[in-house]
């Protein structure tokens, strides 16, 4: 099949490489001029895993193309994706500028029956706004569908590639007909394709990220609850998700959830179901939960250190919003490094794909090391705060003869208990006895 794709962020350049790994033509288009000559030289823009090897091979093979004409691009496709942003305008509802203004663009120059899919986060009566777009500027044939993406940012090829389950909304039959055939070898795993109407699709999104995020806060509490009463999250957690109707995924509890989807989507909710004058308490409290959880290690530096951070250092493990990525979109590490800095205290930090893109937010404003331990040279503590492997099982001894003292924040609940205990450090995790 012949396929646009307009706007090559994440979601563009893994839905455009992936489509084309089974076969189909795409043409992916951008605004952005530099990182399409980036593209067409071979280069991937972003840090995503196992994305390259699919990148390189399609480009070679000649199924994938990257240009920044639209007109270009969508000529002979039959199938358009629309995989711009939607940001939170002023007031937390989904800008929707960038996808209904493709919209009209596309409608000025279409001369055959398009599919125009909108693979981006969308609130629900965006298909009858973009439908209104186009019945306003083109009078050639076109269906809109919606089909929001769920793929995870640093497993995103294997979850493209092995779907969970595909959402398709239409009740156009030649476009359900189309959208079936396209995603046809991605359900070989026997998981569904699940067709709907178009507003059930969209609701589908927002509803599967903000129950996800509702469980992470709801874990965050249970943490904080355990720290009151003395109990263990771990323990707790284990206990509830091997129950199968709970599940044993998403109950992680840590400094709040980040990255560039759950704080925006959650919100965008919240909002579009206030528009629909409906009072949504339950994400009201998750967002309230998420605020308070990210400076919840900063809380515990403060009172470890009697409520004076001026003048200490703090070595930092991770920047990005979680593992495998260099996104740092809403990173918690943003919000305690702002926290750190604004009371006196100054950072060092090692991050493995994420701190060119730090740098190019706040500067040099903290230290950037080209390793992990440098991070730790003089500085009072260390916080850990993204769980990436590396920093799973590190040398204990160097952490000791390295550190001014032997002092652990961690956020993400990486260490044991005795090992800590048995190396004599003071350790203080989320949701767990506190040592030392
Ligand atoms: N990042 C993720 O993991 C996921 C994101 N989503 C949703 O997908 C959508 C896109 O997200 P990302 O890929 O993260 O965004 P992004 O911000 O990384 O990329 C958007 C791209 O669109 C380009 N663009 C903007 N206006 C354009 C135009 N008029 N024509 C052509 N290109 C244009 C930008 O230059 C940029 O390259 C959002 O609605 C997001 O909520 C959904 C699932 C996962
Ligand atoms: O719409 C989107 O953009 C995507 O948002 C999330 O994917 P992503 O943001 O890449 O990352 P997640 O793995 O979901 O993690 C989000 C945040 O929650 C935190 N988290 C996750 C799991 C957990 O148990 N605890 C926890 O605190 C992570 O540290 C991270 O900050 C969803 O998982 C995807 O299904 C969705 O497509």
């Amino acid at each position: 099949m012949k396929i646009a794709v307009v706007g090559t962020g994440y979601v563009g350049l893994v839905t455009g490489t992936c489509l084309a790994e089974t076969g189909n033509q795409v043409i992916c288009v951008d605004i952005n001029q530099n990182k399409v000559k980036m593209m067409q030289e071979g280069k991937l823009p972003i840090y995503e895993p196992g994305l390259e090897l699919l990148f390189h091979r399609n480009i070679n093979q000649g199924r994938l193309h990257f240009t920044s004409n639209l007109a270009e691009a969508i000529a002979e496709a039959q199938i358009i994706f629309l995989a711009l942003p939607t940001p939170p305008g002023g007031d937390g509802s989904a800008d929707l500028s960038y996808v209904l203004g493709a919209a009209k663009d596309i409608a000025g120059l279409i001369t055959d029956y398009k599919v125009i899919v909108t693979k981006s986060t969308v609130p629900v009566g965006t298909a009858d706004k973009i439908t209104a777009v186009l019945e306003q500027h083109t009078k050639v044939e076109y269906a809109v569908v919606s089909n929001p993406e769920f793929l995870r940012e640093g497993v995103a090829v294997e979850d493209f590639m092995k779907p969970d389950r595909i959402v398709i909304g239409t009740l156009d039959e030649r476009a359900r007909k189309l959208m079936g055939e396209l995603y046809a070898p991605y359900v070989r795993q026997g998981n569904p394709i699940i067709y709907m109407d178009q507003r059930s699709s969209e609701l589908t999104k927002y509803a599967a990220n903000s129950f996800l995020a509702t469980k992470i806060s709801f874990m965050n509490e249970i943490a904080n609850l355990c720290e009151l009463v003395g109990a263990d999250v771990d323990m707790v957690r284990r206990g509830i998700g091997s129950d199968e109707r709970i599940g044993r995924r998403f109950l992680f509890s840590g400094i709040g959830y980040g990255g560039s989807c759950f704080p925006k989507d959650v919100q965008a909710l919240a909002k579009s179901a206030a528009e629909a004058e409906y009072d949504f308490k339950v994400l009201n409290a998750v967002m309230e939960v998420n605020d308070i959880q990210r400076k919840i290690l900063v809380q515990k530096v403060r009172k470890y250190y009697g409520g004076d951070l001026k003048g200490k250092k703090f070595a930092i493990w991770g920047l990005a919003f979680k593992p495998e990525t260099d996104d740092i979109r809403e990173a918690p590490a943003l919000y305690i490094i702002d926290e750190l800095l604004k009371e006196g205290a100054t950072v060092a930090a090692f991050d493995p794909e994420a701190m060119p893109n730090v740098k190019g937010v706040i500067g040099d404003k903290i230290t950037y090391t080209k390793e992990q331990y440098e991070a730790l040279e003089g500085a009072d503590a260390l916080l850990v705060l993204t769980e990436w492997s590396v920093f799973r099982t590190p040398d204990f001894d160097k952490l000791e003869s390295l550190l001014k003292a032997k002092v652990v924040f961690d956020g993400r609940n990486l260490y044991d208990i005795q090992k800590m205990i048995d190396c004599g450090f003071y350790y203080n995790s989320i949701g767990r006895k506190v040592i030392g």
